[in-house]
């Protein structure tokens, strides 16, 4: 059936009804909304085909505690609950799911609603499965609740952030503060504007970088080479490129720049799959497994 959005399209601009005919011819959005998974967005399919790919870094049985920046509206952590053995959605999800989708045949959530700044889903358990570990999801909009996953509405980039997702680290059986993987889908909303966007996306990096070198366990400390994994969204740039040099390849055993093919061909997004983090000396995360 055709989203309600289409059905009623006397109302909406020619750019808008071309945006909504590319949207729901493309084969991905169409798996997304046949999944039996029933994924909040189509960027489920990126991770899992990155994941799938490349070393299958969200599989071992160690990681415990996995970071998603610019979680929403929660694909991604979605995928990671998932490997980590929790199901299900919480039975009041399922419902606000239900009624959106007859509402805005869209992302099939309510993102208006309340804010759950520090969500713990155990209240809503009723039709979740237990897992292992914790994924901390962080947006500035809405993560709506899911099982396993603990969800903080918050600006990144704002300087508060960082000690409230590391607070949650620890109180989730994580006493050291880190993370064994650090997700980072984050995107500002383009502009057009070249120098604009990839100062935005050199931002958003640095941020990142800045968390993941003081809170990203080291494959020391897990005890494998690859353990220690970020993965990170950029906008492909020669400045982004000159980030890599610097902050990425001396810290990580590797570090790949991978186009998912579920990534938008015309979208100048790309991300690196950077695993074995060595630790930066001087962060209070030292340590290198050579
Ligand atoms: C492509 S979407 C993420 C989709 C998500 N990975 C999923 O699977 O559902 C990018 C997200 O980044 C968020 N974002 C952008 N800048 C942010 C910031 N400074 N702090 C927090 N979230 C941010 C946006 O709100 C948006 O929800």
């Amino acid at each position: 059936m055709l989203p309600t959005a289409t059905r009623a399209g006397k109302s909406l601009t020619s750019s808008s009804k071309k945006w909504l005919a590319r949207h729901f011819d493309d084969p991905y959005v169409r798996q997304r909304l046949s999944h039996p998974a029933q994924y909040r967005s189509r960027s489920a399919f990126k991770l899992l085909e990155i994941n799938d790919r490349h070393r299958r870094f969200l599989r071992a049985p160690d990681v415990r505690a996995v970071v998603d920046l610019g979680a929403a509206p929660g694909g991604w952590s979605q995928v990671v609950a998932g490997f980590m053995g929790w199901q299900g959605e919480t039975r009041a999800n399922v419902r606000t799911m239900q009624r959106s989708k007859q509402d805005d045949g869209h992302w099939g959530l309510d993102l208006d609603a309340p804010s759950q700044h520090w969500g713990d889903s155990a209240g809503d358990a009723d039709v979740e499965t237990g897992g292992r570990g914790v994924v901390i999801a962080v947006d500035r909009l809405r993560v709506a609740p899911m099982p396993g996953v603990h969800t903080l509405q918050a600006d990144f980039l704002a300087p508060e952030t960082a000690p409230m997702v590391e607070a949650i680290i620890r109180a989730k059986a994580n006493p050291d503060g880190k993370a064994d993987v650090i997700l980072s889908d984050m995107a500002a909303n383009a502009t057009g504007n070249r120098i604009h966007d990839t100062q935005d996306s050199l931002d958003i990096c640095h941020a990142v970088w800045g968390f993941t070198s003081k809170h990203l366990r080291t494959a020391t400390s897990i005890g494998r080479k690859s353990g220690g994994v970020l993965l990170l969204k950029h906008f492909e740039h020669p400045e982004l490129q000159q980030f890599r040099e610097i902050y990425l390849n001396p810290n990580f055993h590797h570090v790949l720049y991978i186009k998912p093919d579920s990534s938008r061909a015309a979208s100048r997004e790309g991300y690196w799959l950077c695993s074995g983090f060595k630790g930066v000396i001087g962060t209070g995360n030292e340590g290198s497994l050579e």
